[in-house]
């Protein structure tokens, strides 16, 4: 009795549990499974969708290109028989799937089962005719939201260099972790850019009843370390856009530079670093004219919705034609640090709010001592188990740069034979600063940041200029007031053109 008893457990625990595991695990499990299906499958009719990769004017269909991507979003393609493997073109390590024609995608939603299948340069979707119309449209739509999602995934495209793909953009999935939010500069400044930003991507009937070319140019001027390419990376993944970047010292000719802008896509931004740099090269390839019509759109009228970004370390030193309204259309100035940012600096970097040496950093910066937030960043970042180690670190740096004459530290512009920017200028005293003097912050007509000429504690910084150069940069200051009393260009002036975009 305890024998047949045994018998019986064993023979249950083989063929509920043995048995299903070893099937799920062997080639024979995966081939009944199959075949089950496919037995199941033949007790239904079937509808079949033909998605072509092309209309009938040879125009590319959409669709299609989403269910590529979302085939290769699906788990259940990593599971098929076989399967072709590539990488990326730019980036090895980047394994997609592409599917031959050969194979079909199963696929499960809301408990009904479909197949798709690539036939020449058709995919063909196969459903059971009686859930057609439960699902179809539903699925579609999640179809294609899965590929937009995927598709979010921002490239970064540089110009080729080498000899078969020159004049061609590569690209390299961008994936800088830096924002807006996270850059170290006055908050309602990131707000004014954001909208910036925001009322562009609405503003294409705007742009079309002025018939003029929809895009929006930047320029981001400031010391090195500043933050500028940062920042540009955050307007980018704010703007969900593709990075276009130029590097004006490697294209060989206006004809060549107007090509590979002819190559980018709509919703891209194009950035263009360290213009001044290249402007005083003298064997440059590119004409200040090539540089100019590449800045107005003229070359880009064929696809438009593009963002421009230039950065500059001192734009008092660019050819004012360049900067003119509606070349550059907002000016963003990233300043050395102040004590503000040097405490959000450490907050974030050191998680500190407060501390007994705060007093003394706050005393340096009063008498004039800055540093780039790169550099104090580095210093919190190697000192970052130690809060004091890194505070006297940073008060040794600030003294040490103190001590040096036209403060601004800036190795990389130094070695450019760019001249360096004159402290007053640079930070406390300059007219556009973000962090020191945040309340003053306001646009002219061309969307430019100038200080509000309203505040009183202009005097200041006008204590701060000694030089003629100085002195002619206040003239110029106070030229721009009295243009903007006459109501020639003010902040309202730049928000009529964003409200009616
Ligand atoms: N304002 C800032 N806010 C946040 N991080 C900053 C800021 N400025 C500099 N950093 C940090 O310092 C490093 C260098 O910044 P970035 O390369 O953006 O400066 P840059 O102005 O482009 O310098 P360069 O003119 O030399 O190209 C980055 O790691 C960045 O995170
Ligand atoms: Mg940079």
């Amino acid at each position: 009795m305890i024998f047949i008893i045994l018998l019986f457990f064993l023979t249950t625990l083989v063929s509920f549990w043995l048995v299903p595991r070893v099937l799920s695990r062997t080639s024979i499990g995966h081939f009944l499974q199959n075949r089950w299906r496919f037995i199941e499958e033949c007790f239904h009719t079937h509808q079949l969708y033909k998605i072509p990769k092309f209309n009938q004017h040879m125009q590319q269909n959409q669709l299609f290109h989403k269910i590529v991507k979302y085939l290769n979003a699906l788990p259940s393609a990593g599971d098929m028989d076989s399967v072709n493997l590539f990488s990326g073109d730019s980036n090895p390590n980047e394994i997609t799937l592409v599917i031959n024609g050969d194979q079909v995608f199963p696929d499960v939603f809301l408990g009904s089962r479909v197949y798709w299948k690539l036939d020449k340069d058709c995919f063909v979707l196969k459903m059971r005719r009686k859930e057609k119309r439960r699902i179809l449209s539903s699925y579609l739509q999640h179809v294609c939201k899965i590929a937009d999602e995927k598709s979010k995934e921002l490239q970064l495209f540089i110009h080729a260099e080498n000899e078969l793909e020159n004049g061609r953009w590569i690209s390299t999935p961008f994936k800088h972790p830096a924002t807006i939010d996270t850059a170290i500069i006055d908050s309602d400044l990131k707000n004014k850019v954001k909208s910036d930003l925001e009322s562009f991507l609405k503003s294409k009937p705007y742009y079309h009843r002025l018939g003029r070319v929809w895009k929006r140019s930047y320029l981001l001027h400031g010391p090195s370390g500043t933050g500028k390419s940062s920042f540009i990376a955050g307007m980018a993944k704010f703007l969900c856009y593709d990075v276009y970047d130029v590097d004006l010292s490697k294209i060989t000719g206006d004809s060549d530079l107007k090509l590979l802008l002819l190559q980018t896509t709509c919703k891209s931004m194009i950035v263009v670093e360290d213009l001044d740099r290249y402007l005083v090269e003298k064997s440059k390839t590119v004409s200040l004219s090539g540089i100019l019509n590449f800045m107005d759109g003229i070359v880009s009228c064929c696809g438009e919705e593009r963002v421009m970004v230039f950065t500059v370390s001192n734009k008092d030193h660019v050819d004012p034609t360049v900067l003119r309204a509606g070349r550059i259309d907002f000016h963003l100035h990233f300043p050395l640090c102040d004590f503000t940012s040097f405490k959000y600096l450490a907050n974030s970097h050191l998680g500190i709010k407060e501390h007994k040496l705060f007093p003394q950093v706050e005393e340096m910066f009063q008498t004039g001592a800055s540093l780039s937030p790169a550099e104090i960043g580095e210093i919190m970042i190697s000192n970052r188990g130690s809060p004091t180690r890194a505070l006297k670190t940073v008060i040794n740096a600030l003294q040490t740069n103190s001590g040096k004459t036209g403060v601004g530290h800036k190795p990389g512009h130094e070695q450019s034979g760019l001249p360096r920017v004159p402290r007053n200028l640079s930070h406390s005293g300059s007219i556009d600063g973000l962090v020191d003097l945040p309340s003053k912050l306001m646009h002219n007509g061309s969307g430019r940041t100038v200080e509000d000429p309203s505040d009183n504690s202009g005097t200041f910084w006008m204590e701060n200029f000694h030089t003629g150069k100085e002195l002619k940069n206040l003239y110029g200051l106070l030229k721009n007031r009295s243009r903007r009393r006459e109501g020639s260009v003010d902040l309202d002036g730049d928000r009529t053109i964003n409200n009616g975009m």
